[in-house]
């Protein structure tokens, strides 16, 4: 390896991911159009109630719904407020197919601080096959690569010694660890990462236990509702004020069941439109709106969150 490489994959992994960075819807308005002011308006409230960052195009923002040109508008409000602010932009990108990953990478350049790159969805491959599709990726990528791990959403499991060679691959920054449970992978990776490697948590339940063992802190969904007590709850357990940290971190996961009860992002969007935030609580097809039920429970639970 020469020094210029050396001092890039050094610069790559000196990348600080740290705190609450929140993935945005994308609100619409009553006609279905993509509402951008109030994109624009959701990312500077979470950004002033102290989150770090913004990812555009996670789950929860939808992008399987959104045609090119409403994509390209997202990720273009997210960076303006982001540059305006100096706050991370993280941009979802990429897929089951490593050569086409690659090419969705080149369009961050400029414009994103790093991408949340999915395993492979679908396809299973081997666990080698996963390391070499990052591997091609990082090598090409324009930004830092997050690794989004998802198991049960892409059928691909990873063991702790996969993740922590992903972990050491230059140019992957961290993994967006969301495994459906806090099991002997995640206590063991987050016992000794790989330097300049972080862990978000990517499952809202799981913050708290996440951030006691170690995690850097979380892309969370529910973070538009509450964003500041997440924030609260990042610094008390770094702080090791766990008097504080442990009553609030059973509360923001009573919230954060109450918002997972139907499918993301339904259940935030309607309390976001209850709370006069976006325009409407509409999602696009194969979603269908939240019940009423849910929206009462998770606003009856945000309402707990601040007590
Ligand atoms: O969009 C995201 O990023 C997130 N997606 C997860 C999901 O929908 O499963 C949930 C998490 O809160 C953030």
């Amino acid at each position: 390896m020469n020094w210029t490489c050396a001092v890039a994959i050094a610069m790559l992994k000196a990348m600080e991911l740290h705190g609450i960075y929140v993935p945005l819807v994308t609100p619409f308005a009553e006609d279905g159009t993509v509402a951008l002011e109030a994109l624009e308006s959701l990312a500077r409230s979470v950004l002033a109630e102290g989150a770090s960052g913004l990812v555009a195009l996670g789950t929860t923002g939808e992008p399987a719904a959104l045609s090119p040109e409403e994509k390209r508008e997202v990720v273009e409000v997210c960076a303006r407020v982001c540059r305006e602010r100096g706050a991370t932009l993280i941009v979802g990108a990429g897929g089951s197919d490593t050569g086409q990953s690659a090419v969705a990478l080149q369009e961050l350049a400029g414009v994103a601080d790093a991408a949340l790159v999915p395993v492979p969805p679908f396809v299973r491959p081997s666990e080698e096959g996963v390391l070499a599709h990052f591997a091609h990726l990082a090598e090409r990528s324009p930004v830092p690569l997050m690794t989004y791990h998802i198991p049960y959403r892409t059928g691909q499991a990873l063991g702790v010694n996969a993740l922590r060679r992903l972990g050491r691959l230059p140019g992957v920054v961290g993994v967006k660890l969301a495994m459906g449970a806090v099991d002997q992978d995640t206590v063991e990776l987050l016992g000794d990462l790989p330097p300049g490697f972080a862990v978000l948590a990517g499952e809202d339940a799981f913050l708290a236990p996440l951030l006691a063992l170690g995690a850097a802190g979380g892309i969370l969904a529910s973070a538009h509702l509450a964003t500041g007590h997440y924030v609260e709850l990042v610094d008390a357990w770094q702080k090791g004020n766990v008097a504080h940290a442990r009553p609030l971190g059973h509360r923001l996961a009573s919230l954060a069941r109450a918002v997972f009860s139907e499918p993301n992002p339904t259940v935030v969007k309607a309390v976001l439109a209850a709370e006069g935030r976006i325009p409407t609580a509409a999602v696009r097809l194969p979603l269908l709106p939240a019940s009423e039920t849910a929206v009462a429970q998770a606003l009856s639970c945000l309402g707990a969150v601040a007590r």
